[in-house]
């Protein structure tokens, strides 16, 4: 497990990895698409004389690409010799027609270890895209020179995958103080650490923990740097954390849970890649999913693993999407009652709103009906 923690380290500095495969298919050397340059991309070419580095997307990428991937869970996209690190990047993020003639007609079924690779560079909240290059174990000359060099961590592809389908969540209670806030000024703030390392979640205890009612308020609030911080019209953050402050404070209590899940889980950098594609008229499921992603990549076991360390098991959940209260019943805490959360609306973020209605199924039609005629 901690190879492949470190794994997701090193594609985020630049570094290629290996990953060995358990079955037939050839192990793969990787490196990601967003940290690539001139020099790895030529040392990737001089492990396969005469072969070709390959592109790997997910299934999303591809269709934004125009090409229909199947079933295959990830795609290769053989790469031809003179292409640049700027071709390999824009065949990973822009949609652009001409790209296509960068990359081989031929799409192929991804290998075990390129798919693993892959998904090690999302979990690391890259772009989910990788250059690879197989590696059969019959190539003894390069086999060797990849062992001989101590710079290139090898690891497995099942222990690989599993960690980026399913982090080590739990979290551990690290530090604490009082911090009142504006809106609610008996207040504490716990910092918890996830086991890998990676992440910081905060649990904002609201009032006097002895009067706290049942079921007991709870907002988990995915972190929006943009919105949160710099009150961003482009989104209903802001005011939606604020507001559940208040409202949490003004019902005796309760607990905020801020969770380090920025973008819908695809971290800053691609929230900022997927802004700029929502400027150019797709709405925010579609540029997520042009980029490689799913439509929403955040995960909730790390809240569910709070609330038990803080022995909450029944709450009122203060949210508009139907996913977290889901979230949280899988995890076993008993969602009782669910009360709506409104930031307001302006001329950036309606667009924005319609589609979490239209598209994740959230509770909005009180508020658009109030913007938007037919509604
Ligand atoms: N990828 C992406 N993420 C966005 C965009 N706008 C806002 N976000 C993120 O969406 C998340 C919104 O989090 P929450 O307010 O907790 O959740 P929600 O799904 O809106 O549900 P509520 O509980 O009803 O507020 C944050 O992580 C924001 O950073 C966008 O256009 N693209
Ligand atoms: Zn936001």
């Amino acid at each position: 497990m901690q190879q492949a923690e470190r794994a997701i380290f090193d594609l985020r500095r630049g570094q290629p990895i290996r990953v060995t495969s358990d079955g037939d298919s050839p192990d793969a050397v990787a490196t990601a698409v967003e940290t690539l340059t001139p020099a790895t991309l030529d040392y990737l070419r001089t492990l396969a004389p005469g072969g070709h580095p390959a592109l790997i997307i997910t299934p999303n990428r591809a269709r934004a690409l125009g090409m229909e991937p199947g079933n295959a869970p990830a795609i290769r996209l053989p790469l031809r010799d003179d292409v640049a690190v700027a071709d390999v990047r824009s065949l990973a993020t822009v949609v652009c027609e001409h790209d296509h003639h960068r990359a081989s007609a031929d799409l192929e079924p991804a290998d075990e270890a390129e798919y693993a690779a892959l998904h090690l560079a999302r979990a690391g909240k890259l772009l989910p895209a990788v250059v690879a290059i197989p590696v059969p174990a019959t190539e003894s000359d390069t086999v060797d020179r990849l062992q001989a060099d101590g710079t290139i961590l090898g690891v497995d592809a099942t222990p690989a995958l599993a960690v980026a389908a399913s982090p080590r969540l739990e979290v551990a209670h690290v530090s604490d103080a009082s911090v009142p806030l504006e809106d609610a000024d008996a207040t504490r703030f716990i910092l918890f650490r996830e086991a890998n390392g990676l992440l910081e979640h905060i649990a904002v205890l609201i009032g006097d923990q002895a009067q706290w009612p049942d079921p007991l308020p709870i907002r988990m609030h995915s972190s929006c740097l943009t919105g949160d911080l710099f009150g961003s019209l482009r989104c209903d953050c802001g005011e939606q954390l604020r507001n559940s402050v208040r409202t949490i404070d003004q019902a005796g209590g309760g607990i905020l849970l801020y969770l380090a899940q920025e973008g819908r889980g695809i971290g800053l950098a691609n929230k900022l890649r997927a802004y700029t594609l929502q400027d150019s008229g797709m709405d925010t499921v579609e540029a997520d999913c042009s980029l490689g992603f799913g439509s929403d990549e955040r995960r909730y076991e790390a809240a569910v693993e709070m609330l038990r360390h803080l022995k909450v098991s029944r709450v009122c959940l203060l949210t508009n999407n139907p996913l977290k209260i889901e979230a949280l019943e899988d995890g076993g805490i008993t969602v009782v009652e669910r009360r709506p959360l409104h930031g307001s609306l302006n001329p950036h973020n309606v667009r924005y709103l319609n589609t979490k209605a239209e598209r994740a199924g959230h509770w909005l039609d009180e508020l658009l009906s109030r913007a938007l005629p037919g509604k």
